[in-house]
């Protein structure tokens, strides 16, 4: 590496954030960029009080926050105090450049990334992007023009991108979940449940999942009635509160550390912080289509019930879904038909041996692995 960078240390800002779906690529490709030179200096910047502010530091690296917020889509006279978010973000990203002086600017998209990456362009400094999205967001559709190298994790993305400037490197995955050793006796005992029993982890993304919640919550009976599988449950922050008062109201009993007495083969979190126990166990997948989940599926070839969430920008989850599902790699239900079918069809698919093989199968083939390495060292290399 050190051709790319005549021997001094490299200086790197990272930007984006909003969701998991942001922060852990970027996490990733910081990670892989240490690995490949150690000596390299990376900040962060995200946006102030979103999930970065703790997730990066909790990662090992320093953040800054820009006041910066999203617009609101549907009630377009609000965004008065966006601008003025907006303007003063980028008035302090100038500033944090000025102050850093990178020698190459990372965006992994999300609003957080717009006003250091448009604003680390307009002072030349080389610039990537990555997109997670099989629908590319905004934020990076707009930063695309400047952008120098612009990795992406599906094909066809020339819709959005200049062709030249996309290499196909699929979405950086923590690299502990690939290096995973434990034994399913051990994640297992994580959860307080059997190695022995089926095992269906329900997922609803870094923020949780309204619709899951409330299939779920709507299913208690059907889950105690089937107590030869196991479920664990992830609510999301904001859900945790409704969804225990759920459980009580259906069991008479408090939740307590995750686990309720009458309902054995049930664990509920808000936050799953450990993901390899989780994955180690699970037999079948209920998720929402964010990208980072999905390439994780693939990598660990995890058979996947998807329901896209119908509220994303530009409906990306269902686009996501579909690509694997037109390759029957993951099965699909409707976000609106999920209190109808979901836990129906989990039940019979965990059940059904021959069809979680073939899907691990055909979700495994979409696997794009060492996407941290690729993007990091693309980023080295801008380094002029
Ligand atoms: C509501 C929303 O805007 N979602 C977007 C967000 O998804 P979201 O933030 O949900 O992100 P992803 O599905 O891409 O990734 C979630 C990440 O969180 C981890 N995880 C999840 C639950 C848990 O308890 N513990 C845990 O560690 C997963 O292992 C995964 O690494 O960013 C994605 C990538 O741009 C988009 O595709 C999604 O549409």
């Amino acid at each position: 590496m050190k051709d790319y960078i005549n021997n001094k240390a490299p200086r790197i800002i990272i930007s984006g954030g909003g969701t998991g779906g942001h922060i852990f690529p970027a996490v990733s490709i910081a990670n892989a960029i240490r690995e490949l030179c150690p000596e390299a200096e990376i900040l962060f910047v995200g946006a102030e009080g979103r999930m970065e502010m703790q997730r990066v530091p909790d990662a090992g690296y320093r953040i800054i926050g820009l006041p910066v917020a999203g617009f609101d889509r549907q009630h377009l006279w609000r965004n008065f105090s966006v601008i003025l978010k907006l303007l003063r973000s980028q008035w302090k990203a100038r500033k944090i450049i000025k102050e850093f002086r990178p020698q190459v600017a990372v965006g992994v998209g999300g609003y957080a990334s717009g006003p250091t990456l448009k604003t680390a362009g307009m002072m030349g400094i080389p610039t990537l992007i990555q997109e997670q999205n099989s629908y590319a967001g905004v934020t990076n559709k707009l930063l695309a023009q400047k952008a120098d190298r612009i990795c992406v994790a599906y094909e066809g993305m020339e819709k959005f991108f200049p062709s030249e400037k996309i290499l196909l490197t699929g979405n950086p995955v923590r690299q502990s979940l690939l290096d995973n050793q434990i034994t399913r006796e051990t994640a297992a005992s994580a959860f307080g449940f059997n190695p022995n029993l089926k095992t269906v982890l329900v997922l609803g993304g870094s923020l949780g999942a309204r619709t899951i919640n409330q299939t779920l919550a709507a299913g208690l009976a059907l889950m105690k009635a089937h107590p030869e599988v196991q479920f664990i449950w992830q609510t999301g922050k904001i859900y945790i509160d409704q969804v225990k008062a759920a459980i009580t109201a259906f069991t008479g009993e408090a939740v307590r550390n995750a686990r309720v007495g009458s309902i054995p083969n049930l664990y509920v979190t808000d936050f799953i912080k450990n993901m390899n126990n989780a994955y180690t166990l699970a037999d079948l997948v209920i998720s929402r289509a964010g990208a980072g989940s999905i390439s994780e599926f693939c990598l660990l070839g995890k058979p996947v019930i998807l329901v896209p969430s119908p509220n994303v920008a530009e409906d990306h989850q269902t686009k996501n879904a579909l690509a694997l599902v037109n390759k029957d790699a993951a099965l699909y239900v409707k976000d609106a038909e999920a209190q109808e079918k979901l836990l129906d069809t989990a039940l019979e698919t965990v059940a059904d041996d021959e069809l979680l093989k073939q899907l691990s199968i055909n979700i495994a083939k979409l696997a794009l692995p060492d996407s941290a390495r690729i993007i990091a060292e693309e980023v080295l290399k801008l380094i002029k």
